[in-house]
């Protein structure tokens, strides 16, 4: 049987060297030729290391499960979730929604849980196929459900405001796996 484990505390987030960001950012701004002594620019390297740190960094959540006392078969479906994270490419943001779905075996998650796992893997430098096999892993690992859905869809500002600059495009990803694995009318439940 699987038992629950906190995914904050197993997952290693590397360390966040704040002086050091700032610093970098700082002679970044140079190298872009602007006056570090502007008025608005003078604390720019702070507020963006700061920025990105909170990017980067996950709010801390208890990750309460509940027996499935009353032998609830039926499919768990949190839609529209909003998310944003960071390409792992150019380190811009990505943002859309999350539908994140499962069919309880013996254990359920209050439903804010699945909106907070969401979170939980979207701060990191990401890309939106593994953000989204981390999610449904997560849930898979946890809950040891009959069946788990992860749709996400999402914007990539490097694809809408640099590069190809398509704007308004929207990537789907989608993991089923168990009695989800196959099309049918549980998996039509599904945006
Ligand atoms: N598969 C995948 N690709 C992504 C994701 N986010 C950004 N990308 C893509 O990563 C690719 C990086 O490709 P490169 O050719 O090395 O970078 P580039 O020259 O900046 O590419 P362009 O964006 O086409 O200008 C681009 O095609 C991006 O659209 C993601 O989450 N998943
Ligand atoms: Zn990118």
């Amino acid at each position: 049987m699987l038992t629950f484990e906190d995914p904050q505390s197993s997952l290693a987030a590397p360390e966040i060297d704040l002086p050091r960001a700032q610093a970098a950012i700082a002679e970044f701004l140079r190298a872009l030729g602007r006056d570090e002594t502007d008025p608005h620019l003078v604390d720019t390297p702070r507020r963006v290391a700061a920025a990105y740190a909170q990017m980067l960094t996950p709010r801390e959540t208890s990750w309460t499960t509940f027996p499935n006392d009353d032998g609830y078969q039926g499919l768990v479906l949190v839609k529209d979730i909003p998310f944003h994270s960071l390409c792992q490419h150019h380190l811009l943001p990505f943002r859309g929604v999350a539908h994140v779905g499962y069919l309880p075996g013996t254990r359920l998650f209050g439903f804010s849980k699945l909106a907070r796992g969401v979170e939980l893997f979207s701060r990191d430098l990401q890309v939106q196929e593994r953000l989204t096999q981390q999610i449904a892993d997560w849930l898979e690992n946890t809950l040891a459900p009959r069946g788990v859905g992860v749709v996400m869809e999402a914007e990539h500002m490097c694809m809408s405001l640099r590069g190809v600059q398509t704007s308004g495009t929207l990537t789907r990803t989608s993991v089923f796996t168990g009695l989800l694995s196959d099309a049918g009318p549980l998996r039509e439940q599904f945006p």
